[in-house]
């Protein structure tokens, strides 16, 4: 397993090992007893979210639900390749209102952690790719919010997404209160 910090507090890059034979590839995609050997202590996931975009340029984000039912979110590609982003919106963060980017695919194993605090959003790079992330917390629709995804100069590669009625009637960044806090987040 390798991980890597990012430039913004908490979030990580984990690469599982992968184990390739003449069939394919076999790999741990998750493994608490791993991470806590390499000092990673994850919260609980209690839910396993799965998602498929048909067009390239679909873009889902920024997304976040607001505590009590924050949810950290552990994000990879289970087919093609998105670039993923995490935001810190945590107030009194060092980092508040910077993001973080990756591309996550099938050919490189990549996740990112994205812990709670932080709004969540990515774009796909290919057809039909299948996004599989583990959460912290339940799905709560009240608390369910988002941020729209061109309010803070993100480098998608893409300019017109495809976007769900709700994102492209999110409100800006800067118009935006953050309900999460450096240390309670
Ligand atoms: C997130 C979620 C949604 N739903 C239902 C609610 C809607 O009827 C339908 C589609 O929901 P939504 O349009 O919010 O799905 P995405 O646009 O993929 O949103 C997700 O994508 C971004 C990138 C995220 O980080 C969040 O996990 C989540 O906000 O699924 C559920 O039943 N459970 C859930 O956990």
């Amino acid at each position: 397993m390798q991980i890597e910090t990012t430039r913004l507090p908490g979030v990580l890059v984990l690469t599982p090992a992968r184990f390739g034979d003449a069939r394919g590839f076999f790999s741990e995609s998750w493994n608490r007893r791993t991470l806590e050997k390499a000092g990673l202590d994850l919260p609980e996931f209690v839910q396993d979210n799965h998602s498929i975009s048909h067009k390239t340029g679909t873009l889902r984000g920024l997304h976040y639900q607001s505590p009590p039912h924050a949810q950290g979110k552990l994000v990879r590609c289970g087919r093609g390749s998105l670039f993923d982003v995490a935001v810190d919106a945590r107030l009194g963060s060092p980092t508040y209102g910077q993001w973080f980017g990756t591309e996550l695919s099938f050919e490189n194993g990549r996740q990112l952690w994205v812990p709670a605090g932080c709004l969540h959003g990515f774009v796909t790079r290919e057809p039909d790719t299948e996004v599989v992330y583990k959460c912290t917390d339940f799905f709560d629709a009240g608390s369910d919010g988002a941020v729209r995804w061109d309010s803070l100069g993100i480098e998608w590669g893409v300019d017109e997404p495809v976007l769900s009625d709700k994102d492209s009637r999110a409100p800006a960044f800067a118009d935006w209160t953050s309900p999460f806090r450096w240390e309670s987040a």
